[in-house]
């Protein structure tokens, strides 16, 4: 199983789109769907499902996951975390769709009401120690246990490193698109991932891809 960073997952992204010229917006909707195959499962409660999405593609991923929901009758309640204004246009693009749906989005969210949490805050684009506000949001979160399904990464790990960028939702499962990251295997972001999900969501690999890490064999033990 080859694993990951961050920047080697988001050269693949800029590959996949930029050169093979797949549409971020077919990536989004196929990661959305991988996402409902797993919250369809059968481990979860899914009386009232909570997405939380972010201004980036994470969150245009967490927006498409709400409108699949929603469209098949869920009860979905969808938050924004941060500034709209400051949504890249991929999210601005979903958010603009699932208004189309009939799906309002809520301005503040009771965790207590939901039976489980999407995680789609921040993914592999992490790139800094996450505002004070959503620090204590994720600490009150983890408080009360409920399931989370994180999108890609937990909000709040370092994809490449594991470690925890002021604070990180703790995960029942992870989905993460490509490939495995480095940071859901290792220091503290190997115990929040939870179990973790690789799926396929049709990205290509550049061939004169070089990996910092080697491929473990799948059977391979060494830590
Ligand atoms: N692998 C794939 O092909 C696909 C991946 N998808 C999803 O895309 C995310 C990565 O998306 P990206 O937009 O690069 O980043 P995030 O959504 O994780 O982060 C959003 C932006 O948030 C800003 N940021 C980062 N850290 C912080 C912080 N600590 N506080 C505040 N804001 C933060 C940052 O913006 P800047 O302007 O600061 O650079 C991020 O850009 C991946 O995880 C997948 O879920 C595709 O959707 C599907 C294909
Ligand atoms: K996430």
């Amino acid at each position: 199983m080859q694993l990951v960073t961050a920047a080697e997952m988001q050269k693949i992204d800029n590959y996949t789109v930029e050169t093979i010229g797949m549409p971020q917006d077919v990536l989004i909707e196929r990661a959305a769907m991988a996402v409902l195959e797993v919250i369809g499962a059968g481990h979860f409660n899914l009386e009232h499902i909570l997405v939380l999405a972010g201004l980036g593609n994470n969150g245009a991923d967490g927006v498409a996951i709400a409108r699949l929901l929603y469209a098949q009758g869920f009860n979905v309640s969808l938050q924004f975390v941060g500034n709209v204004a400051r949504a890249k246009d991929t999210v601005q693009r979903q958010l603009a769709i699932i208004e189309k749906h009939g799906l309002v989005r809520a301005e503040k969210s009771d965790f207590n009401q939901a039976t489980l949490i999407i995680d789609a805050i921040f993914g592999t684009g992490l790139n800094n120690i996450l505002p004070e506000g959503l620090q204590k949001m994720i600490k009150a979160a983890n408080h009360i246990e409920k399931a989370v399904i994180a999108v890609d990464t937990p909000t709040g790990i370092d994809a490449t490193t594991g470690e925890v960028r002021g604070a990180a939702l703790k995960a029942h499962t992870t989905v993460t698109f490509g490939y495995n990251k480095i940071g859901l295997t290792q220091k503290v972001g190997g115990y929040l991932s939870g179990h973790v999900v690789v799926k396929d969501i049709g990205l290509l690999t550049p061939a004169d891809m070089t990996f910092s890490q080697p491929e473990r064999l799948e059977n391979d033990t060494t830590d």
